[in-house]
């Protein structure tokens, strides 16, 4: 009898983990490319003649056609009408075009000597990539949760959001730490600019990591292929075992979602939250060599311990939230170290290595605690068949502050020590970037973000939404 009872695909433990490992690659490689430039700012000062702002710009162009073109919302909208598997391969595409073009534009030296609308022709085109690229990695965030809830609701969801988060944690990680030695060992001759002039001169080949991460990325769009195999034997399983497919989304479902005060405060913490930890890893490998006196080959080891610590806890806390609750407790939690963190960096004193690496470790708990709690919440206050759009506006506001918080760091960088540019013009040395005001800026997102936790979790106790309950039902 109990022969005849069939079971989803999602029942079987080996097929969701094998579904997630595998979509887990295509994550992977997106956050390596994401940050993969970080360590390489003092270079492309160095080789390129980049400012601190032309890195702000570059580095902000991440979020330019997910907020002003709204192409996040746009991916929301066909994630839910089209389905994680057209939207999957799609996103990742987008994530490899995105990537040559940044590519093309570091490997390019006669656009050194150019400028388009005011802007180094280099750092423009190089931005138009990274822009591309944005959209397909925020899209390809949005399914991959999509497909996390497909496969894990009623299981380990958090624990699965966790380990996913991991791995591309790992990509940020390998990110900071790989570019500078990948760079310095495939040094070449290569037009550089020194004190203004084009010169051919032996340098770090700025273009090797991302070439690496190129090939990365190719790898992840074949591995999605992959996982559209198994959607479709999932899709299959389900409709053989008579489950009923969910309603199709409506355009009215919009107006569910923004009129759900829960929605507004996950999606306030997120930009806050984000906003003063991804920005902030743009700029660490900096920061130490600036404030800790870290030379550039090993200023990436320090930051590159963040990311470390996230791929143990943020499953644990995963796990923890599932099995225990208290989600709206941990990204209170989160958001006091985040002020703590930022507040310490931002002080004059302790400028010694081994404070940095502390806070970074605490700055990595903090990065574990916020995610693994906030994103198995959303599917707590929206109901399934509206994740892909609420996701997608949650992370179209996030995007605000990924794409305005690293350009204000970097013009608050300039403005604060014009010693850098008069130095640079004249062709002496280059002094060190006080950082004490970009890190006044972090502390005070931090604030905000404490504020809106509390609110969360007033707002969990008065709607019910069991954001303190565990995940995984009994
Ligand atoms: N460094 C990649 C940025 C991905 C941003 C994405 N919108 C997101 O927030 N994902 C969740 C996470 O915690 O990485």
């Amino acid at each position: 009898m109990t022969e005849l009872i069939r079971r989803s695909l999602r029942d079987s433990k080996a097929a969701r983990w094998g579904a997630l490992g595998i979509i887990s690659i295509t994550m992977f490689a997106g956050y390596f490319l994401t940050d993969v430039m970080s360590p390489l700012k003092p270079m492309l000062e160095t080789e390129f003649g980049w400012s601190s702002t032309s890195y702000g710009i570059f580095t902000s162009a991440y979020g330019w056609l997910n907020v002003f073109l709204l192409m996040l919302i746009f991916g929301g909208i066909i994630l839910d009408k089209m389905g994680v598997r057209f939207t999957g391969l799609l996103s990742s595409f987008i994530m490899v075009i995105g990537a040559a073009i940044k590519y093309w534009a570091i490997t390019n030296p006669t656009l050194v000597d150019h400028t388009i609308w005011g802007i180094h022709a280099q750092v423009f085109l190089a931005s138009i990539g990274f822009a591309i690229f944005g959209v397909g990695v925020e899209i390809a965030g949005i399914t991959v949760s999509k497909i996390i809830v497909k496969w894990f609701k009623g299981y380990e969801m958090a624990l699965a959001m966790g380990m996913q988060m991991a791995v591309a944690r790992l990509g940020t990680m390998l990110a900071i730490a790989a570019p500078v030695p990948l760079a310095m060992y495939f040094s070449n001759i290569h037009t550089q600019v020194v004190n203004g002039e084009l010169v051919e001169k032996m340098g770090p080949s700025i273009s090797a990591p991302i070439a690496f991460a190129l090939v990365l990325l190719v790898i992840g769009f074949i591995a999605f292929f992959i996982y559209v195999g198994m959607d479709k034997k999932l899709d299959a399983s389900e409709a053989a075992n008579g489950e009923e497919a969910e309603d199709p989304f409506k355009f009215s479902d919009i107006g569910q979602i923004v009129t759900n005060k829960g929605f507004w405060l996950i999606a306030f913490l997120c930009v806050l939250f984000y906003s003063s930890v991804f920005p902030f890893i743009k700029y660490a490998a900096d920061l130490m060599v600036n404030k800790y006196g870290l030379d550039q080959q090993t200023a990436g080891i320090i930051p590159s311990l963040l990311p470390l610590g996230t791929l143990f806890l943020t499953p644990l806390f995963g796990g923890v939230y599932d099995k225990i609750g208290k989600g709206a407790t941990m990204m209170i939690i989160g958001a006091v170290l985040i002020i703590f963190v930022h507040t310490i960096f931002a002080l004059p004193i302790l400028n010694t290595w081994v404070v940095a690496v502390i806070l970074v470790i605490i700055l990595g708990i903090a990065l574990s605690l916020v995610p693994s709690a906030m994103w198995p919440s959303v599917p707590k206050i929206i109901p399934e068949k509206q994740l892909g759009t609420a996701f997608s506006l949650i992370f179209w506001i996030q995007n605000w502050g990924l794409m305005g918080v690293p350009l204000l760091i970097g013009y608050v960088l300039d403005k604060s020590n014009p010693q850098v540019a008069i130095a640079k013009a004249q062709g002496l040395e280059v002094p060190l970037y006080d950082y004490t005001n970009p890190m006044i800026i972090f502390a005070a997102l931090g604030f905000l973000a404490i504020i809106v936790s509390l609110l969360l979790k007033r707002e969990d106790r008065i709607k019910g939404y069991g954001l303190e309950l565990p995940n995984i039902q009994k």
